[in-house]
C-alpha cells in the first residue's frame, strides 16, 4: 500500500491553530504522512501576532530538497511564504522537482489584521507561483489583492475566478468566510471550464483562527490521495464545517478550529 504524503511550506504558529501546525493536524485526520519545511517562526496566540522571525532562504531551500530528494510527496501546499525570495525559491524548486500537485494558499493577512506577506511580494505570487497552481485558495480579500477587482456579488467572485485561471492558477477556489451576509457560506470552485458552489451553514463565532489554512490543508490530503479537485473540496468543506461547528471555545481572542471534530465519531 502506497502511504498518502503531503507537503506544506508554510509559517508556524506557536498557538497551534493556524499555519504549519493547523496544517499537520488535518493531514493526519485526514489518514495522510505530513512532512514540513518552515518559511518563518511566529508568536502568536488568539489575540493576534506578537512577532514574526524569517527563516533564512537557505534555511528554506534545504528544507524542501531533504524532502524532495528522499520523500517523494504526492501534493505540496504552500501558505505563509513571507517575501518575494522565498516565493521565488520556491517556485524554481517546484518547477525542479516536477510537482503536480501544488496547492496555493495565498496567505497575506492573519485574522488579527498582521502582514504574513510583504506588500512587494503579492507581484512574485502573481507572476511566478500562481501559474504552477494546480488549486489556488484566496479568501474574498486575498482575491481582491490578486486581481485589483472588487468582490461583492457573486458574478463578481466569478469574474475573479476566470482572471486567477487567466494568470495560470488551474483551478480557483474562492472562499466565502468573509461574505458576511446572509445564512450560509459558499465556496466557489472554478476549473476553467465550470463553477461549482459549496456551501454550507454559517455558524456565528470569533473562533475562526486558521480556518483558511485547515481547509487548504484538507484539500491537499485528499489530492495527496489521487481524488480529483472536486472531491478533494467536497471532504475539505465536511472537515473545515465540522471543526468550525464544534468549538474548542478557549483564548480571549480568535480561538482555533477543532481540528478533531470531523472524526470525532473515532474518540
Ligand atoms: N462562520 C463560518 N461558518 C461556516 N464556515 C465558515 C465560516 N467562516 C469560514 N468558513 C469556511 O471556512 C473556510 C475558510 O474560509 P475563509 O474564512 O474565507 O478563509 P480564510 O481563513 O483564509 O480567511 C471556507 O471553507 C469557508 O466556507
Ligand atoms: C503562520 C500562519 N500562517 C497562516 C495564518 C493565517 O491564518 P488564518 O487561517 O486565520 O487566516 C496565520 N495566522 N499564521
Amino acid at each position: 500500500m502506497t502511504v498518502p504524503r503531503a507537503l506544506t511550506i508554510a509559517g508556524s504558529d506557536s498557538g497551534g491553530g493556524a499555519g504549519i501546525q493547523a496544517d499537520l493536524k488535518t493531514f493526519q485526520e485526514l489518514g495522510v504522512f505530513g512532512m514540513t519545511a518552515i518559511t518563518a517562526v511566529t508568536a502568536q496566540n488568539t489575540l493576534g501576532v506578537q512577532g514574526v522571525y524569517p527563516l533564512s532562504v537557505e534555511a528554506l531551500k534545504t528544507q524542501i530538497q531533504s524532502i524532495a530528494t528522499d520523500l517523494n510527496p504526492h501534493a505540496i501546499k504552500t501558505g505563509m511564504l513571507f517575501n518575494a525570495e522565498m516565493i521565488q525559491l520556491v517556485s524554481e524548486q517546484v518547477r525542479e522537482y516536477n510537482w503536480e500537485n501544488l496547492i496555493v494558499d495565498p496567505v497575506m493577512v492573519a485574522k488579527g489584521g498582521q502582514s504574513l506577506l510583504l506588500e512587494e511580494a503579492v507581484e512574485a505570487l502573481i507572476t511566478s507561483l500562481l501559474p504552477l497552481a494546480k488549486v489556488i485558495t484566496p479568501n474574498i480579500p486575498e482575491a481582491e489583492v490578486l486581481t485589483g477587482m472588487k468582490i461583492v456579488t457573486l458574478d463578481h467572485k466569478k469574474a475573479a475566478a476566470k482572471k486567477l485561471h487567466q494568470l495560470g492558477a488551474q483551478h480557483v477556489i474562492i472562499k466565502g468566510g468573509h461574505d458576511i451576509l446572509g445564512d450560509t457560506v459558499s465556496d466557489l470552485l472554478y476549473d476553467g471550464q465550470y463553477f461549482e458552489e459549496f456551501t454550507g451553514p454559517r455558524k456565528e463565532t470569533k473562533h475562526t483562527h486558521g480556518t483558511g489554512c485547515t481547509y487548504a490543508a484538507a484539500i491537499t490530503a485528499e489530492i495527496s490521495k489521487g481524488r480529483s479537485v472536486s472531491e478533494a473540496v467536497t471532504t475539505a468543506k465536511s472537515f473545515i464545517q465540522a471543526a468550525i461547528e464544534e468549538e474548542l471555545g478557549f483564548g480571549s481572542g480568535h480561538g482555533p478550529t477543532n481540528h478533531w471534530a470531523f472524526n470525532k465519531t473515532r474518540f
